[in-house]
């Protein structure tokens, strides 16, 4: 392992297969100093790194959420499904798996995204996001504040934020810290039981903003009609679950949703 500095602070690059791309060195080491550091001290590393990944954002159309898809053993083949067939970013995102597992289940996701040159993400735990080099880090309202989560990930990450109301969604746009958010349930979704739909409206709110911050509609998404609503009010990215990953054919479900926001 090779520590790298990089305008004081410093990274690990690890040898194998797995490369970390931040670390946690240049943290205050004062926890009572987190959520207070102004967003000057996150200047973007001379690496590009950055740069990359915030470029792929830009483009980014379709980001999909998955679970581990233990129960049926096809992770790699689907993942490598669904990024052919168009999907931008892909998240793990399941709630079951304890860490080792989660990370384990990451580095395939890594190695796939490497392999198609997309971007992946890691839901909710930074710890775990810093250990696999996350291109990407999403947050809840109840999870880690960006300033927090820049803070443990450094400058390089992509972090982005879940938003539930017009309002929500305007104080992600301020946030200079912040790379992109989303906005939902549109509609109410087995997906996320117990969070009440948002309906199209703030959507339409959203897209007045005029806003150059990538933003995702999500919740209850699918190809066909519904997509076009969700379209017709001013989205042009979305975030899906179960539109890809209960497909018989991810690659064609995830190529139908392109074909619908390109
Ligand atoms: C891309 C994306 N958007 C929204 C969410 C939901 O985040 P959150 O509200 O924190 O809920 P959990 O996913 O943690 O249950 C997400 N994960 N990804
Ligand atoms: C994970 C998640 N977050 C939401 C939010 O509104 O923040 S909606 C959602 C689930 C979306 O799943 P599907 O595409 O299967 O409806
Ligand atoms: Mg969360």
């Amino acid at each position: 392992m090779r520590a790298l500095s990089y305008d004081g602070m410093i990274r690990f690059r690890f040898s194998g297969r797995h490369v970390a791309l931040s670390a946690l060195s240049w943290a205050p080491a004062d926890p009572s100093t987190l959520g207070r550091m102004p967003a000057s001290s996150f200047a973007p590393t001379a690496s590009g790194v950055r740069a990359h990944r915030r470029a792929l954002l830009d483009d980014a159309r379709l980001y999909v959420c998955t679970t581990a898809r233990t129960e049926t053993g096809d992770l790699e083949s689907f993942l490598d499904a669904a990024y052919a067939g168009g999907v931008d970013i892909i998240q793990l995102r399941d709630k079951g798996l304890e860490a080792r597992a989660e990370i384990e289940a990451l580095q395939v996701l890594a190695r796939v995204a490497r392999r198609h040159g997309k971007l992946f993400a890691v839901n909710d735990r930074a710890d775990v996001a810093a250990l696999v080099g996350a291109d990407v880090f999403h947050v809840g309202q109840g999870d880690l504040t960006t300033t927090q989560a820049r803070t443990l990930l450094g400058p390089d990450v992509i972090i982005g934020r879940s938003t539930h109301s017009a309002a929500q969604a305007a104080e992600a746009d301020a946030d200079a810290d912040l790379d992109y958010f989303c906005t939902g349930p549109v509609w109410e979704t087995p997906t996320k039981p117990g969070r009440s739909a948002v309906g199209l409206d703030p959507l339409r709110t959203v897209s007045n903003l005029k806003t150059t911050k990538p933003w995702f509609a999500i919740g209850g998404i699918a190809p066909g009609p519904r997509l076009r609503e969700v379209t017709d009010a001013g989205a042009s990215r979305v975030v899906v679950v179960r539109a890809v990953t209960e497909a018989d054919d991810p690659a064609a479900a995830a190529q139908a949703l392109r074909t619908q926001l390109d």
